[in-house]
């Protein structure tokens, strides 16, 4: 399974929590792939923590900068791109995943994204007094969503990195043959 040579690029969409970062590298190593995330490259051309652009610009300049990032990373080949949670309620962006590669939707129930980000300072969108009900209230708008583009979709709950990791290669893996 390691080193398994994959054509072409996989974005990962899902909610905040998803795991999206996070098995997005673990895939990249294992699929000889580049890892990418919108998150980390937004901060490191802008200099500046995803806290502190939605402070300065508002959500509506994350965004903005969020697309700029999606269009141009999407454009390269045989890479894995992790992208923010709230990626795919642009229909632009959408439009663009679908075209540009492999989408993998990791999903997971209200209940572990909360525990998956509750000691989490770095999502703006969930500093509020409830964040368990604003994940509530994003995942019913987001997971129809993050259907519409999944050419894959994979539960996430209760499952271990290493063994999603597995479970994604053998999916990969069939869809590749196809
Ligand atoms: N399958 C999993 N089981 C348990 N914890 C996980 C799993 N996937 C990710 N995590 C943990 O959840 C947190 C959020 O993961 P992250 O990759 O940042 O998610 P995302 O990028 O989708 O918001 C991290 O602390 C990560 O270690
Ligand atoms: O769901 C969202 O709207 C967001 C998700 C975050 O990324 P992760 O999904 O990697 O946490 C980040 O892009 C930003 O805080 C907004
Ligand atoms: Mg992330």
């Amino acid at each position: 399974m390691l080193g398994m040579k994959l054509p072409g690029n996989f974005f990962l969409v899902g909610m905040m929590g998803a795991g999206k970062t996070t098995v997005g590298r673990a895939l990249a190593k294992v699929s000889g792939k580049v890892f990418y995330d919108t998150d980390h490259e937004i901060e490191s051309r802008t200099g500046a923590k995803i806290p502190i652009i939605f402070e300065v610009e508002g959500e509506a300049g994350f965004r903005r900068r969020e697309v700029a990032m999606i269009k141009e990373l999407s454009a390269q080949k045989n890479i894995v791109l992790a992208t923010g949670g709230g990626a795919v309620l642009n229909p632009a962006n959408r439009a663009i995943l679908r075209r540009e590669g492999f989408v993998i939707y990791l999903r997971a129930s209200v209940d572990e994204l909360y525990l998956r980000t509750c000691h989490d300072k770095n999502r703006p969108l969930l500093q509020t007094e409830n964040p368990r009900q604003r994940l509530r209230e994003f995942y019913e708008i987001r997971d129809p969503l993050y259907c519409e583009v999944a050419d894959l979709v994979i539960d996430t709950s209760r499952q271990s990195v290493h063994s999603l990791l597995q479970v994604l290669m053998k999916e990969l893996e069939l869809h590749a043959d196809r």
